[in-house]
């Protein structure tokens, strides 16, 4: 048996274009969509995934603003752009590109981002109502790999979904949100003894590690779905996921790649966000 791929490629055209829809008819009525995305320091995965999303910006008609500080900025600073963009209404969307160097406070951050142009679904306003299931902007990783499994008619009441990680930004949120779709959902990571055990139980596996190659075939039950998020980048430049792709696609049903997969519906689901947040504003 070889997998079936899920190419998040295709699923990010399709829903792109009826993105770029919505974006001209918001246009037509005198809004259009804007995007602030903040990067500091000159870390070069940082600039290269921002450049993504400023061309998928551009693709669906989505106007981006792109504010580049230097790794030594202080968090005053940081934070007095951040309030200046919340009034700015030119801008429905504001991101900060993560991770931040050390001497500035993530959480500072996040929390001084307006709750209603938090297009990445960080802030605690967002993420409890996330967990309660109140409107929300959702998390775009976690949201773009629901859409993904969705898409591809897979059913998810009563699947065993288990999640390797437990970050804020993909591992714990995109346990709720297949929780809120009535899985029922097991984390692990890296201090869960005998990994494989378990993920072996799952119907459906979410890898959110950032290990290249952690997952083997001796972790898949044969014909389960293996949503691969991992973006780590190989001596020899080439982009990896955390699942070893070739071995394991002769015993799962359904892969996602890497390149491919998971980080063209993430951006996606910042698009629709973001498009989503001028609608908001605009109805104000
Ligand atoms: N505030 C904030 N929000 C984020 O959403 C955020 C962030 N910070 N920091 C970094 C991570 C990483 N991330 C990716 C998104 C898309 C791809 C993506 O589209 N990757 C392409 C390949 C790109 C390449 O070749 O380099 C693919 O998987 O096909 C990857 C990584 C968003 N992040």
């Amino acid at each position: 048996m070889t997998a079936q791929i899920i190419s998040g490629t295709e699923m990010a055209r399709t829903i792109r274009t009826a993105l770029a829809s919505e974006a001209a008819r918001l246009k037509a009525d005198g809004v259009e969509p804007g995007l602030a995305v903040i990067l500091v320091g000159d870390d070069p995965a940082s600039h290269s995934y921002v450049k993504g999303k400023q061309k998928a910006c551009a693709e669906v008609g989505i106007r981006s603003f792109l504010y580049t500080f230097p790794a030594a900025i202080d968090e005053e600073t940081l934070l007095a752009k951040i309030r200046e963009l919340n009034v700015d209404p030119a801008v429905h969307g504001i991101l900060v590109q993560l991770p931040l160097p050390d001497h500035i406070c993530e959480w500072s951050v996040i929390e001084t981002i307006a709750p209603e142009k938090d297009v990445d679904g960080f802030h605690p306003i967002n993420v409890g109502k996330m967990m309660i299931g109140q409107r929300a902007f959702l998390p775009c990783t976690p949201h773009g790999i629901l859409v993904m499994v969705q898409s591809a008619g897979i059913d998810i009441a009563g699947k065993h979904v288990v999640v390797v990680g437990r970050s804020n930004i993909v591992g714990k949120p995109v346990g709720q949100l297949f929780l809120r779709e009535h899985a029922t959902v097991t984390y692990t990571h890296s201090k869960t003894p005998d990994l494989a055990a378990i993920t072996r139980q799952a119907d459906i596996l979410i890898v959110a590690v950032g290990k290249a190659r952690l997952i083997g075939p001796e972790h898949i039950k044969p014909g389960a779905v293996v949503i691969d998020v991992g973006v780590n980048r190989l001596e020899n430049g080439k982009l990896c996921g955390d699942v070893d792709f070739d071995a394991v696609k002769e015993v799962a049903g359904y892969m996602t790649p890497v390149p491919g997969g998971v980080g063209p519906m993430t951006i996606t689901m910042l698009l629709h966000n973001t498009i989503e947040a001028a609608r908001q504003l605009a109805a104000k």
